[in-house]
């Protein structure tokens, strides 16, 4: 009792600090983090303690301040946030797609209206800059909008069989959608799993990530004005006993999750218990094929845009850069001059293109393998450092300046795993031949990009990786109804395209005898 007091005052304490500090607008986002983080049956709750489960601390990127404490869900919580989305699904699936639809295009609007205040709490979870975080939410109120339209088409077929008889088929919702994200696109990872799984009449529970738990809830509270029902959407707070705890329940019949490979296999097999549908969306360690016929600035920009978005946690980066031999010295040479250009400091700030690092934790992994990368004879050629900006208050937070490795290997540690923090490895080559199987010798398949004026060669390319996105003379743009997912370990299923209403539903099949029956017994 004493801690929840001292709790609730510190909180109130680090809120107003963060308020001063790091919101250099008009910022709602402090009272978002005092809140309970739960939503359960269409309200804020805090986890039973029935459970008595751990807790964690959300601690701030930017500045390293610990913002509050946030206690993990449990066993009760998850089976009461199941039960009431069952109850919800009821009625839910019996609307009609187009009223359903009708929710999703408010939640839209809705989210036009809140963009600041969503763009800014996301700047607080996660350290991104603000005009990334706003391009994020953007993005997200688009696809929620296309789902809402998409629902209505989302139907079976008909088909006309021999003497009058015939079959239709009726697309089905799959029940009680658990939802699991990772911490590099919290709000988006919310709204393009639950859109569509809500345009198909599921319901669904959803973790984020323990390291941005703030706006999951927001979008919550966002589909309940829209007219969304109450337990139709749920958010569970927690770590991975939690996630474990959600992704064995048998009162789940899809888990669609996004994450590393390590926890998607381990949650692929807790599926496998109760049969349940699967989704994952998983990591990567994408090439990036430039030719010497290329528009060389245009490369530049493209190589940047794959590695250095969101301090390189992201998961379709490109960061296996193979640069034809002849052009990799004006290759090298315009993309240090516009990385040193980048400015790394406050993600509130403007112009601020560098944020900060998840956490420590995560840093440390980045210098590590850009250590290990120098021990294997990959050179530095820019980046690579921890900064410390000059405002005192960011001074715990982790800021890496952008790194670009030249000769780089196939058989190196940093070529070979997934970093997940802004580091570029760049790579020669000779004949396209040689790029392709070089590009394709990854257990990975998440994207992939080419950079060339040749178009013939260009679709050649495009056919021959074993990629799920490939994006030629340009990487990293998703555009809402454009599927996006991974070939080999990179993942199962497709978000964020017309095809993924496939992945949230099944096919029921009706046929209809319009005769007398005919039975040889
Ligand atoms: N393909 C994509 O669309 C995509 C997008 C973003 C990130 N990612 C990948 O995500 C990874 C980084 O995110 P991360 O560090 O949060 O990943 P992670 O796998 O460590 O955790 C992801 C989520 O799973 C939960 N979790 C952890 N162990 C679990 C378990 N045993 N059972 C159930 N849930 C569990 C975590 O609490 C978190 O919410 C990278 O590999 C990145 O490539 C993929």
């Amino acid at each position: 009792m004493h801690y929840q007091i001292f709790f609730k005052m510190k909180t109130k304490y680090v809120c107003t600090l963060l308020s001063k500090r790091l919101m250099s607008s008009v910022s709602p986002s402090a009272t978002q983090v005092q809140q309970p983080l739960n939503y359960v049956r269409g309200q804020r709750v805090d986890p039973s303690n029935q459970d008595k489960n751990e807790r964690f601390s959300l601690i701030s990127p930017a500045t390293g301040e610990v913002i509050r404490e946030v206690q993990s869900s449990g066993g009760n919580d998850i089976d009461q946030a199941v039960d009431i989305s069952r109850k919800a699904l009821k009625s839910w699936s019996q609307i009609s797609a187009f009223e359903r639809g009708k929710v999703l295009r408010k939640a839209a609007e809705i989210i036009r209206g809140r963009s600041e205040e969503l763009a800014r709490t996301e700047v607080l979870d996660t350290g991104k800059p603000i005009w990334e975080a706003r391009y994020d939410i953007q993005g997200c109120a688009d696809t929620i909008e296309y789902y809402g339209g998409l629902a209505v088409s989302h139907n079976g077929d008909f088909m006309k069989l021999d003497n009058g008889c015939f079959a239709y088929t009726v697309r089905e919702p799959l029940g009680v959608v658990g939802g699991i994200g990772a911490w590099n696109y919290p709000f988006q990872m919310a709204s393009w799993k639950s859109s569509p799984a809500l345009a198909c009449g599921n319901t669904m529970v959803f973790k984020p990530s323990p390291l941005t738990p703030l706006t999951a809830v927001m979008l919550a509270e966002i589909y309940k004005e829209a007219g969304l029902p109450d337990g139709c959407f749920n958010v569970i707070q927690g770590e991975t006993t939690t996630g474990q705890l959600l992704s064995s329940h048998s009162g789940i019949d899809k888990m669609t999750f996004t994450g590393s490979v390590p926890t998607g296999s381990k949650i692929m097999e807790a599926c496998a218990k109760d049969i349940k549908h699967v989704t994952l969306e998983l990591g990567g360690k994408s090439p990036l094929i430039i030719f010497s016929d290329c528009q060389i600035d245009n490369a530049v920009k493209g190589a940047m845009l794959a590695n250095f978005s969101n301090q390189g946690q992201v998961c379709s980066n490109g960061t296996r850069v193979f640069v034809e031999r002849k052009i990799v010295d004006v290759f090298l040479e315009k993309l240090i001059a516009r990385t040193k250009a980048m400015v790394i400091g406050n993600p509130n700030d403007e112009n601020t293109t560098v944020g900060a690092s998840i956490n420590k934790q995560q840093a440390e992994i980045v210098l590590s393998y850009i250590k290990g990368a120098k021990q294997e004879g990959a050179n530095v050629v820019y980046g690579g450092e921890r900064i410390i900006p000059q405002d005192v208050s960011l001074k715990n937070g982790y800021y890496l300046s952008p790194c670009i490795l030249s000769d780089c290997s196939d058989d190196m540690t940093v070529v070979k795993e997934e970093v997940f923090g802004a580091v570029m490895s760049v790579l020669t080559f000779d004949t396209e031949e040689e790029a392709v199987k070089r590009a394709n010798n990854s257990e990975f398949g998440l994207a992939g990009g080419v950079f060339t004026r040749d178009l013939t060669r260009a679709h050649r390319v495009a056919g021959n990786m074993e990629v799920g996105s490939l994006y030629i003379n340009n990487y990293n743009v998703y555009p809402v109804g454009v599927p996006f997912g991974g070939y080999k370990k990179s993942g199962l299923g497709r978000e964020n395209g017309a095809d993924t209403l496939d992945y949230y539903s099944q096919i029921k099949s009706v046929y209809v005898e319009m005769n007398d029956v005919d039975c040889p017994y």
